[in-house]
């Protein structure tokens, strides 16, 4: 089935027990833009001495690519959890703020919703739950009747996510497990996609792909940076390196700084 063909079958409604969704926005083209600021934030798991996190601060424009880079056990993926709401901080603030065209604020930070946020985890393709490509995109959307135009504005998504990952090449019916490692890569970024974040998080985005696969994803990318404001956590700096438009290192400790992705 091709993508236009799915739409009027999606505003009938699917399964939406994987997570809601708050208001969509169109693109828009402006002077104003947004910037995603994180504020003094420390993570200390229930039940243990020592934060995992210490103080983070981080800034990132709308439409900026981010690369957070450091050793393993810094803490990079519990500050991912974070921000896409899955685990609380013990301090701190998530906000978006909108900003003018000299870059000063024009209205009060608002918190960064959960809903606003997208998460790619690490091997995303494990936890494929549906049996078609279409289902596996639109497995969570809401069902109840009063979200209709919620479910309207995801189904005219769809088609620009399916273009933005390059999978309009494959057909919607194909089970998503039999797909080509760098496919499955792309139906997961295809998932968040359609929901337009006002945040992008990718954890490990080339990890486990072939050459081939990965250069596939680091074009594609590049195409959704037009679009989204990403942050990656990756060990793969030299693929990602041209893409990159801010960079922070995690020191062990939880303890993030800015520096340039070294090469
Ligand atoms: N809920 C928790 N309770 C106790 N320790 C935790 C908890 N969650 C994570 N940790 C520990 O915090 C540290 C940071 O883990 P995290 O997975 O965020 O690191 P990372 O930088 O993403 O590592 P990698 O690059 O290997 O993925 C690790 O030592 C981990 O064991």
């Amino acid at each position: 089935m091709d993508a236009s063909l799915a739409l009027s079958p999606l505003l009938l409604g699917f399964s939406s027990n994987r997570r809601h969704f708050g208001k969509l926005r169109a693109l828009k083209i402006s002077s104003d833009f947004s910037k995603i600021e994180v504020r003094n934030l420390s993570y200390k798991p229930p039940g243990t001495q020592q934060s995992i996190l210490n103080e983070i601060n981080l800034s990132l424009r709308e439409k900026r690519f981010g690369l957070i880079f450091g050793r393993s056990g810094s803490g990079k993926t519990t500050l991912l959890q974070i921000l896409a709401g899955l685990v609380q901080p013990t301090c701190g603030s998530v906000s978006i703020q909108k900003c003018g065209i000299d870059s000063s604020p024009i209205e009060p930070p608002k918190s960064l919703l959960p809903e606003r946020v997208g998460i790619v985890f690490q091997f995303p393709e494990r936890y494929f739950l549906a049996d078609t490509v279409l289902e596996e995109i639109t497995f969570g959307w809401p069902r109840q009747k009063s979200d209709s135009s919620l479910r309207e504005e995801l189904a005219l998504n769809l088609q620009y996510a399916i273009t933005s990952v390059g999978l309009k090449s494959i057909s919607l019916d194909e089970d998503p497990r039999s797909l080509s490692g760098g496919f499955k890569r792309r139906l997961a970024l295809a998932v968040q996609l359609v929901q337009m974040p006002d945040l992008l998080l990718l954890d490990e985005p080339l990890a486990g792909l072939d050459w081939k696969a990965r250069a596939d994803v680091v074009n594609l990318l590049k195409n959704i940076k037009k679009d989204l404001t990403i942050l990656v956590v990756s060990h793969d700096l030299k693929e990602l390196a041209p893409l990159v438009d801010k960079s922070w290192e995690m020191e062990m400790g939880g303890v993030l700084k800015e520096a340039p992705v070294p090469l």
